[in-house]
């Protein structure tokens, strides 16, 4: 049997049942992840050596009864902006080429008293800046699905190190879409969790206001009961929420009937693929067969989303960044003159250039003349924002549309144009503004052979409502492997 292609919770009952040792099923991880790496280059650090022993340790753990839960011992990759103590971190920068943290990041944390081993740390854009994984300084990743394009990003080398069966499940973290866009390119399924559910502490900060951990999987139950370990109050990350209802997996039954389904006519305007188009409007359809009330409303302000989005994320990016100056850790260059010129060229060198535009942009709309013109036009357009979803979710449980207005592209096609790679994120940047919870799920292949991802969008701590109308519309079409997957 190839191990790799069980689903997280699948592998984690036959871990239990001692069918599969937590041995076996980690060196099946890091043997898949030997044969594919050339192929998909999912990974920035993979730790073999750590993840064998973590591995016997969780096994004795496990047979003696003091590890239960549904992912123990189930191996999982996390991408490379959490702080992993000991471990490589790298935000695929060069300017954190050699950091490696002194504590781990909470949410990470919560997954290994679960019983999680970690096999190594993903690739992403840099920073999490880009939606291609092609911003990262040690190379991109490729999309398992066919190695010229793309796997989306930021998260790119978790949703391909997934669809490519590297590993049983990843972390990854989404400011604007970096979750559900590369869950949607690579076939594979994401969520975003309401903003305050997972602890930030330890998660190296882009956009403060909008990162957020969530869970890459092969399905829904995965995703839940991943989200389920992660979720936690933490007093470290002063932006989290003592939630209530924690239980998602309770969510994860196959009945929408009576619920209600907004489908945002705005969000199928130009700009859209046809056959992207054509997917979504069937899986809408499919839940109507099942019982839901699915209709379609105008959202507004849709082409706000994306300007408010870029201002907001690039100033707080543009303060978060100013910690990296080559004086206590990281890349400082070889030769200066003075404090000064230090800082300068060891920020030159060890940013890459999307990184660098975003700090320049983030700068200048903070700058005093600038910043009521642009930062604060964009906070206001954020609660604007906010306010047309509060209108929507009076109407209805669940927002349904599409992840990405297209599947991957080819490699090497949005790095000239920023502005388009920008456009891409229509669908997803405005759920980060508001803070809601959005999952995407796969629900077709387009006629290049590329998966389709289609994007449910929640109410604040409404996470079970996406989590049962995408389950429900999971039972409607069996997971499909990669390409890559099956090699
Ligand atoms: N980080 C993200 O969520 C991806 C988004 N495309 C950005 O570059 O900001």
């Amino acid at each position: 049997m190839n191990l790799l292609s069980l689903t997280a919770v699948e592998l984690g009952k036959k871990i239990k049942a001692h069918e599969v040792s937590v041995e076996e099923a980690t060196r099946a991880a890091l043997d898949a992840i030997a044969a594919k790496e050339d192929a998909v280059h999912s990974f920035v650090t993979v730790d073999e050596e750590g993840a064998m022993k973590r591995a016997a340790e969780v096994q004795k753990l496990i047979d003696d009864g003091t590890l239960t839960g549904p992912l123990a011992g189930v191996p999982v990759a996390i991408k490379d902006n959490m702080c992993t103590k000991g471990m490589l971190t790298t935000c695929s920068s060069k300017i954190l080429y050699n950091f490696i943290p002194t504590y781990t990041a909470e949410a990470v944390l919560n997954l290994e008293k679960a019983g999680a081993v970690i096999l190594g740390k993903t690739n992403m854009d840099e920073f999490a800046m880009g939606s291609t994984t092609e911003t990262s300084a040690f190379g991109e990743t490729k999309n398992p699905w066919n190695t010229e394009h793309v796997p989306g990003g930021s998260s790119g080398g978790s949703c391909a190190a997934v669809a490519a069966e590297e590993c049983f499940y990843a972390l990854g973290s989404d400011t604007g879409g970096s979750i559900r866009q590369p869950s949607a390119f690579c076939g594979v399924t994401g969520i975003k969790p309401t903003y305050g559910t997972v602890s930030r502490y330890g998660l190296i900060a882009y956009g403060s206001s909008l990162d957020q951990i969530g869970p890459v999987a092969k399905d829904v139950t995965d995703c839940a009961t991943i989200l389920e370990t992660i979720t936690s109050y933490d007093k470290k990350d002063s932006t989290s929420i003592q939630r209530e209802e924690t239980d998602f997996t309770s969510a994860l039954v196959d009945d929408v009937k009576g619920m209600k389904i907004g489908i945002p006519r705005d969000y199928f305007g130009e700009g859209l693929d046809a056959e992207v188009k054509d997917a979504i409007l069937a899986a809408a359809k499919k839940l109507e067969e099942k019982g839901a009330i699915v209709e379609e409303f105008d959202l507004s302000l849709v082409e706000y989303a994306i300007p408010a989005y870029y201002v907001i994320a690039d100033a707080e990016a543009s303060s978060n960044l100013a910690r990296f100056d080559g004086v206590k850790y990281g890349y400082r260059t070889k030769d200066y003159e003075g404090l000064h010129n230090m800082y300068k060229k060891s920020r030159s060198e060890g940013f890459g250039a999307e990184v660098k535009r975003r700090i320049m942009l983030g700068s200048f709309v903070l700058s005093s003349g600038y910043y009521d013109a642009y930062y604060l036009k964009a906070l206001r357009t954020k609660a604007l924002i906010k306010q047309a979803f509060d209108k929507a979710f009076a109407k209805y449980d669940v927002i349904l549309g599409p992840a990405a207005p297209t599947t991957a592209p080819k490699l090497g096609e949005s790095l000239s144009d920023p502005l388009k790679m920008y456009l891409g994120d229509i669908y997803t940047v405005s759920v980060n503004l508001a803070g809601l919870p959005g999952i995407s799920l796969p629900c077709g292949i387009d006629s290049k052979g590329l998966p389709i991802g289609m994007q449910l969008i929640g109410d604040c701590f409404k996470e079970k409502n996406i989590i049962r109308a995408a389950y429900a519309f999971e039972q409607t079409r069996p997971y499909q492997h990669s390409p890559l997957a099956a090699e």
